[in-house]
């Protein structure tokens, strides 16, 4: 039976947001992609580990024109710094010059991480960069860079479940939880 209250270190989460509405908003952002990008050649969506991990699964099955894959990684220090603002990005073997990206988070927040990414791959020169996100927190938002594609709009909750986690745990299930006390 379905688990609808888990447990991970020290708290309970129940679920927020059930797999099928999840299913039905990758569904939707998917067709907008595709919609948009099917005159383009080869775009590459750039998913950001490890957040993505399951949300870039489920969308690219869905996206129905060529185009590459790849992960990308956002150190929480660059460098010897050891400040939690601090961002590299790291893993990015792909020369993106002229090329479409399109970047894929699970969860867009006070947009941070965003921001560094975006600000580093235009170093690269792409010829565009779009940004999507299964859950976008327009209320925590507080940077610039436009978020093309969210897929679900969220308030200030702190979620766990479909490739977001509590600690590292809470990654692998497929419903989205969030914490009752
Ligand atoms: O908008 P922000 O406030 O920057 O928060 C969002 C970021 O935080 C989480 O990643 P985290 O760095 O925790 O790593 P993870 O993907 O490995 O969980 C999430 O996956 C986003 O990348
Ligand atoms: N798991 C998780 N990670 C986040 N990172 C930024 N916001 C969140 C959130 O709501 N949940
Ligand atoms: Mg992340």
């Amino acid at each position: 039976m379905k688990e609808n209250v888990i447990k991970l270190h020290d708290k309970k989460f129940k679920v927020m947001i059930p797999a099928a509405k999840i299913e039905e908003a990758v569904a939707a952002v998917a067709a907008k992609i595709n919609e948009d990008y099917r005159e383009k050649r080869n775009p590459l969506f750039l998913g950001v580990l490890n957040g993505s991990f399951m949300f870039m699964s489920d969308l690219l099955k869905k996206i129905d024109f060529n185009c590459e894959i790849s992960f990308v990684k956002l150190s929480s220090y660059c460098g010897t710094s050891s400040s939690g603002d601090v961002k590299c990005l790291i893993g990015l073997g792909n020369n993106i010059e002229g090329r479409d990206v399109i970047i894929v988070e699970d969860i867009v927040d006070t947009g941070a991480s965003i921001e560094h990414m975006v600000e580093e791959l235009k170093t690269k020169k792409p010829a565009s960069i779009r940004v999507c996100t299964l859950f976008f927190k327009p209320k925590a938002y507080q940077r610039q860079i436009p978020i093309d594609y969210p897929a679900m709009h969220i308030g200030n909750e702190f979620i766990v479940g479909y490739g977001l986690d509590y600690d590292q745990l809470g990654r692998n299930y497929k419903d989205v939880y969030v914490v009752t006390e």
